[in-house]
């Protein structure tokens, strides 16, 4: 490996990621990177008006992940630490790619590399892949008030998006691991012995 084990659980929203880096991160004695999403001023206004509100959204996404993997890497990879965090940079051009249109995807696109392309990436990636039904119900599970009227096309597309994007990866960071976890029948939640699956097999990857 070319740093200190970096693992990010992936997958579209929903999928389980805070979920299952929690219980890595406790099991394992890892420290936690995770996403804001309670502070963020735009996400509620994004889901009533994805139009108006996605460059605002995006770039606050951007702007806070940037600070978070920049710490990430002087806290931790600089010194040899394991982190595990609950999302990958790169989701911000899964999302920008979707979300954003004519010269605004061009500019996110630009600013996207020249703030993360000089910076580690994670070398572990647990991607969560769950189908449309399952993250339906996890998100209503969950009960955030925004996320009531998820648009399901919009999951949909960000489930393709997602499959596609960690292909691309996989091609173009051929040296990271990318696991697929089986979302809709693996479930470390409730099942321990698919939890302990999981853990031994970074446990291995981690030697
Ligand atoms: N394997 C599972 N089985 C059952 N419920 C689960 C499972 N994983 C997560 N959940 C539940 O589904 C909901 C969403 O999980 P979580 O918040 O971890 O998803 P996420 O991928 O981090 O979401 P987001 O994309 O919004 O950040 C939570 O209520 C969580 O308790
Ligand atoms: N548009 C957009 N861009 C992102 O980079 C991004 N990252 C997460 N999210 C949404 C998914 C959950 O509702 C909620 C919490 O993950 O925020 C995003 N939405």
């Amino acid at each position: 490996m070319r740093h200190a084990p970096f693992i990010a659980v992936e997958g579209p929203i929903g999928a389980g990621k805070t979920t299952l880096a929690s219980m890595l991160a406790e099991e394992l004695n890892l420290p936690i990177i995770k996403e804001i999403v309670d502070e963020n001023p735009f996400l509620a206004k994004f889901y009533e008006n994805m139009d108006d509100w996605s460059f605002q959204l995006e770039m606050f996404f951007l702007c806070n992940r940037y600070k978070q993997l920049e710490d990430t890497v002087t806290q931790y990879i600089d010194k040899g630490i394991p982190v595990i965090s609950d999302y990958h940079i790169y989701k911000n051009l899964i999302f920008g790619e979707r979300t954003l249109n004519g010269t605004k995807r061009e500019k996110y696109r630009q600013i996207y590399h020249v703030l993360t392309d000089d910076l580690p990436k994670p070398n572990i990636i647990l991607y969560i892949k769950a189908n449309l039904d399952t993250l339906l119900t996890r998100i209503e599970k969950r009960g955030r008030p925004f996320e009531e009227g998820m648009d399901t096309a919009y999951l949909e597309q960000l489930i393709k998006d997602y499959d596609d994007a960690m292909a691309a990866l996989a091609i173009q960071e051929p040296s990271t691991v990318i696991i697929t976890i089986d979302g809709n029948a693996v479930d470390f939640v409730e099942n321990p012995e698919h939890f302990t699956e999981i853990v031994s097999y970074i446990k291995e990857l981690m030697k």
